[in-house]
């Protein structure tokens, strides 16, 4: 069980850029959210308060009904897939995968289990001993994926993760990510601005606009 609630976030940065004006979003146990809007009308920065890589000026953030300000990101049990991957280019797949588990100390058989069955889930698995700059760009998003499903956390969150791809290999794996949601229903929130992206992908769909929520609904 994970729910997200945003309270009347605001987020004012030093210089006086008002990326957040008093945002009121929740996200429900299990669904997908799609946080949808043009550049720069608050989307990252949504993600990144909830991740808690930034802090609200304003307003609180709850998970479950707990405020979580000020809990450090470790301690958050959030993970997050960017557009640029950010995998460690000097580690193998199969190391990528695992590295989120090493940290925590999850022992090595445990470990290799839950890679191999990340990797199978992703249809990786020939190339786990590859390193990334030997993948196209599609099998490095399944592994910026893999990586962040390999924890099964209780928050997932996507930024833009596959506006890198082409256009036909977008629409492969936006069918692919609705299907691992089915199989996770991991609380998700995902930031696109592409309209189509949010309809097809998401449960309910939240418009953001110059820092502020402008509609909230399920698409259709
Ligand atoms: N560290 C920062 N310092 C100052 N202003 C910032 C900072 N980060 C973001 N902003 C500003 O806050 C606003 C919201 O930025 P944010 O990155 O959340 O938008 P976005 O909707 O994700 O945009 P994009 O789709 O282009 O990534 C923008 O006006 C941006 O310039």
């Amino acid at each position: 069980m994970t729910s997200i609630r945003l309270d009347y976030v605001t987020k004012v940065f030093p210089g006086g850029a008002v990326a957040l004006d008093g945002v009121d979003l929740s996200v429900r146990d299990g669904e997908l959210l799609v946080l949808v809007g043009p550049s720069g009308c608050g989307k990252s920065t949504v993600l990144r308060i909830i991740a808690g890589l930034e802090d609200a000026t304003s307003g609180s953030v709850q998970v479950d009904g707990v405020e979580i300000d000020g809990v450090p990101p470790k301690m958050r049990d959030v993970a997050m897939v960017f557009q640029n991957y950010a995998l460690y280019p000097h580690m193998t797949v199969a190391d990528n995968l695992g590295f989120a588990l090493r940290l925590r100390h999850v022992a090595a058989a445990e470990r290799t289990a839950r890679v191999d069955e990340t990797a199978h889930m992703l249809e990786i698995r020939e190339l786990l001993e590859r390193k990334p700059k030997a993948l196209s760009g599609g099998q490095r998003q399944r592994v910026a994926m893999g990586r962040a499903l390999v924890r099964d956390p209780r928050i997932l969150l996507m930024d833009e993760p596959l506006s890198n791809l082409d256009a036909k290999l977008r629409v492969a794996m936006r069918a692919e990510l609705r299907r691992l949601h089915e199989r996770f229903h991991t609380t998700t929130v995902y930031v696109t601005h592409d309209q189509v992206e949010a309809m097809t992908l998401g449960d309910r769909i939240a418009v953001l606009h110059e820092g502020r929520v402008q509609q909230v609904g399920a698409p259709g």
